[in-house]
């Protein structure tokens, strides 16, 4: 299988190195004016110095204002038997349909840059052309590099935007504001940083395992009247967190909708 990557930048290439590397795909060719050759990836800077060959796979991962001028450039030659796939925020199935003429099928994915390392998960919504046999394979390649998941309504993808797109910043985040605080409590600052990454990653390998219940794992964390509690009461008094990531994530949603509109 042959994909074409338009934009190879920071998504672009996480994804197209993680198919590779985990042989779904045979070949990627990239088309990006920012970047000089990678080591894996032919690296072409415009669209029409890509030789005319049909892909099975067109991902376009441009920032969301270029995505239609990107794909409007795509010629039968390269696009006869793929289909596209974006992973730009907020651009709708209307617009990259109409920027593609019909030429192919279109799915949107929201995925995050864990695919990197197997571990992202993704949102996916797919225009009425799909076939079955292409829904099974766009599942499948993300399948591949963490987890899958087709929603109802592609409103609901600016939900897992929020969520799972952009949620992996926040993790970060919060692991930067960990690790400055074990600094702040007498730690040197190397340890602090492992012991905010072991503890990240231990956290979520307990909350993925099958029927984790989030709040029973954090009281099972915490004892009556002793330090995590001491924590947890400043979290969540007045519901002072779950308020504020609920505003940040709204936040987020609500940017998704205006890229939706070209803002
Ligand atoms: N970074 C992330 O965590 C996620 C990003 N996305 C989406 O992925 C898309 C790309 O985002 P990033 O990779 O973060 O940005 P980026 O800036 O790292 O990559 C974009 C790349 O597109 C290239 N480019 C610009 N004009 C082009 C053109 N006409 N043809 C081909 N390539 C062109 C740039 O040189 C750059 O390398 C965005 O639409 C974003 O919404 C989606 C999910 C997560
Ligand atoms: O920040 C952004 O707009 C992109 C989409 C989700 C993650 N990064």
């Amino acid at each position: 299988m042959k994909a074409l990557f338009l934009g190879y930048g920071r998504m672009g290439s996480a994804i197209g190195n993680a198919w590779r590397e985990a042989d779904l795909v045979e070949q990627v060719i990239a088309v990006d004016p920012g970047l000089p050759n990678c080591e894996q990836t032919l690296v072409y800077p415009t669209l029409e110095a890509v030789p005319p060959e049909p892909f099975d796979i067109i991902l376009v991962a441009v920032k969301p204002a270029l995505v239609a001028s990107a794909l409007a450039g795509l010629g039968e030659a390269l696009c006869a038997q793929a289909v596209v796939i974006s992973v730009a925020a907020g651009i709708p199935l209307a617009v990259l349909e109409q920027a593609l003429q019909g030429r192919c099928p279109v799915v949107r994915a929201m995925p995050n840059t864990p695919v990197l390392v197997g571990a992202g998960c993704t949102g996916l919504f797919g225009g009425s052309r799909l076939t079955v046999a292409q829904h099974q394979l766009v599942g499948r390649l993300f399948a591949a590099v963490g987890s899958a998941h087709w929603v109802d309504r592609e409103t609901q993808l600016d939900a897992v935007t929020a969520l799972s797109g952009s949620g992996p910043a926040y993790y970060h985040l919060f692991s930067e504001a960990l690790a400055q605080a074990g600094v702040a409590l007498g730690l040197p600052a190397e340890l602090a940083r492992r012991l905010a990454a072991d503890t990240a990653f231990g956290a979520a390998s307990l909350q993925r395992r099958p029927e984790a219940d989030f709040a029973a794992l954090r009281l099972a964390v915490t004892s009556p009247n002793g330090t995590t509690a001491a924590a947890i009461e400043v979290f969540d008094q007045d519901q002072t967190l779950r308020a504020l990531v609920l505003r940040a994530a709204t936040a987020a949603a609500v940017r998704s909708q205006e890229l939706s509109r070209g803002e």
